[in-house]
């Protein structure tokens, strides 16, 4: 399917190669008639049309190498245009569960690398496999034509090359398979020591990480070097042999030239299309590898691009309206990450429009999972869970996720001003209007206290926001973009008694008239919730509220007991 567009730019690419291919072969051939026709009758008339036949050769071999050098570098830069598009597509529809199963190094890879690998294919492998060829039968042919002994002496090294390169060509193809191998493993492990670089640190395991690293790293370079050594071997020694055959050919056609049974220009011509001979076979061999890096490499972004998204649109959505109630309803739900190792049992509630409700439990219990499931990250295997009455699968998920606004714990930062990551893709959200929603809930003061207050550049190479600021950006973003359901991911990581203040007087002045549900770490959090469910391995224990709670004297009461130890508990 990616090769259409390009067909026609590969087809005018090899139609230039026919005429490059047939200037250069042309070339030595109309020397050879010069010196044999032409110079020996001294033809000037004949000769000077040579010579312009000659030049307009030149000219046109030019002109077309121009063309085709632009040709190609532009189909280069299609393909890499449309896969890097096509791949980068792709895995924005992917499931969660796709990123955690694969490396984020080996997807970067699929980007770079193989996209590269691909443009090689399609801008300088195809064309010039065709050009060695068709150069390489060019040859041979006018050499039998000119003089078949002559060829055959030329060519008694050949079978001795093709040993040689066929021997160094399969040592190298493995030499280069394990280069790509180890390369491979070396960027994982980089992407995973870099992210994951405030822990190595925390624990002092540097020595031990750097230890690894040098492993691979030693591995590469002597898998590297092997390579080089190899090709400082075969390039010079397939050199030694074209050489050795034009000794032969001096020697012989030499000879020859005097006993005039062949004539000086044959010999000339020879001595051009030996020297000529070898480019191709020698490119010819290097073909083969980038073929097969190539065909390596469009395998896996195929792979890849086949690889079927799970949570995907329904054939014949139902259209949720432009608002939404908020009336979730979890129905028998069962579900497992993997085979049926489940997470959530028979998990079964309603949470009616616009109340607020918490989800407690020990860690492990489900309640992220439950977060997941409302949103499509992952779909549940039995039960049913919809949204004002409409089964969550039937609707497309774009049209659900704009009604669900989730407050994560640890807020995703983009590179951009403080705006730009509170605006999001609300495009049509003015500044004016995220600084009045900060107000109406108390925490402008949190961004205008920043340098450049809302313009505070954010992300890589700028300021690093508290997690308390990132829950609080986190905050506007969903009051910006004013989702019918608010979810509330709570932060574990203390944050100041200030930013939990501002957190939860900005979530009151939230939630209300909007269905709003809360994983609960603090307790103290979802007191005034209207319904508390509690989970306990994957299955739903209690569900009442606050007061009620407590008077069961069961798990709920157990948990903030554990939580207020030293305090007595208000029933
Ligand atoms: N992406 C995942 N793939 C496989 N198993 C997972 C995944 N995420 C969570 N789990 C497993 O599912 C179970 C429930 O996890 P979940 O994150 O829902 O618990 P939680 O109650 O939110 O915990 P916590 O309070 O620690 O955040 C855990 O046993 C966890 O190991």
């Amino acid at each position: 399917m990616f090769a259409k567009p390009y067909r026609k730019l590969l087809f005018f690419s090899l139609l230039l190669t026919g005429f490059i291919v047939i200037a250069s072969l042309a070339q030595p051939f109309i020397i050879k008639v010069a010196i044999d026709s032409y110079i020996k009758m001294n033809d000037y008339q004949g000769m000077m049309y040579l010579g312009i036949i000659y030049f307009l050769l030149i000219l046109i071999s030019s002109i077309c190498t121009y063309f085709q050098n632009n040709t190609l570098q532009f189909t280069g830069q299609y393909v890499i245009y449309d896969f890097r598009q096509a791949v980068f597509k792709h895995f924005s529809v992917m499931q969660m569960d796709f990123f955690r199963k694969n490396p984020i190094g080996r997807l970067v890879t699929r980007i770079t690398h193989d996209v590269e690998a691909l443009n090689q294919l399609y801008s300088q492998v195809i064309v010039n496999l065709v050009k060695e060829v068709l150069i390489l039968i060019g040859i041979i042919a006018l050499m039998l034509y000119m003089s078949v002994k002559l060829t055959l002496i030329c060519f008694l090294v050949i079978p001795i090359i093709a040993i040689v390169t066929f021997y160094f060509k399969r040592v190298l193809r493995d030499t280069q398979r394990k280069l790509r191998s180890i390369l491979s493993s070396l960027l994982s492990y980089l992407a995973e020591n870099l992210s994951g670089m405030s822990v190595i640190q925390l624990f002092a395991r540097e020595r031990k990480q750097l230890d690894r690293f040098n492993e691979l790293n030693e591995e590469h370079y002597r898998a590297g070097m092997r390579q080089t050594v190899i090709n400082s071997i075969f390039n010079p020694s397939i050199g030694l042999f074209g050489n050795i055959s034009l000794a032969l050919l001096v020697w012989y056609g030499g000879r020859s030239v005097v006993d005039e049974t062949i004539t000086f220009g044959t010999v000339y011509a020879f001595t051009h299309y030996v020297r000529q001979f070898f480019e191709p076979l020698r490119g010819l061999a290097d073909r083969f590898n980038q073929i097969q890096a190539a065909l390596a490499s469009a395998e896996r972004i195929f792979e890849t691009l086949e690889t079927k998204p799970t949570i995907v649109n329904p054939v014949q959505p139902k259209e949720l309206p432009e608002k939404v109630k908020g009336d979730i309803v979890f129905n028998h739900v069962w579900f497992a990450y993997k085979n049926e190792e489940w997470v959530l049992k028979d998990v079964h509630f309603r949470i009616n429009q616009g109340e607020t409700v918490g989800i407690v439990g020990a860690t492990g219990a489900g309640k992220s999972s439950i977060i997941q499931l409302i949103n499509r990250f992952y779909d549940n295997q039995k039960g049913i869970i919809s949204l004002d009455g409409i089964n969550i699968k039937n609707v497309l998920l774009n049209d659900l996720r704009r009604h669900i606004g989730i407050i994560q714990q640890d807020a995703f930062i983009f590179s951009g001003t403080v705006f730009d990551n509170i605006r999001l893709n609300h495009n049509a959200v003015s500044n004016e209007e995220i600084i009045k929603a900060a107000k109406a809930v108390n925490i402008d003061s949190f961004f205008s206290m920043l340098p450049q207050g809302y313009n505070t550049m954010l992300g890589e190479e700028g300021t690093v926001l508290s997690a308390g600021q990132k829950q609080l950006l986190s905050f506007l973003r969903a009051m910006i973009a004013d989702n019918d359901v608010l979810i509330l991911d709570e932060a574990t990581a203390n944050i100041d008694t200030e930013s939990e203040q501002a957190v939860q007087s900005a979530l009151r002045e939230m939630s209300k008239n909007r269905t709003t549900i809360i994983i609960a770490h603090r307790l103290s959090t979802i007191q005034q919730a209207d319904k508390i469910i509690v989970l306990d391995k994957g299955r739903i224990v209690e569900m009442g509220n606050h007061q009620q709670l407590l008077k069961n004297q069961m798990v709920y009461y157990d948990l903030c007991q554990n939580q207020n130890k030293g305090k007595t508990l208000k029933i």
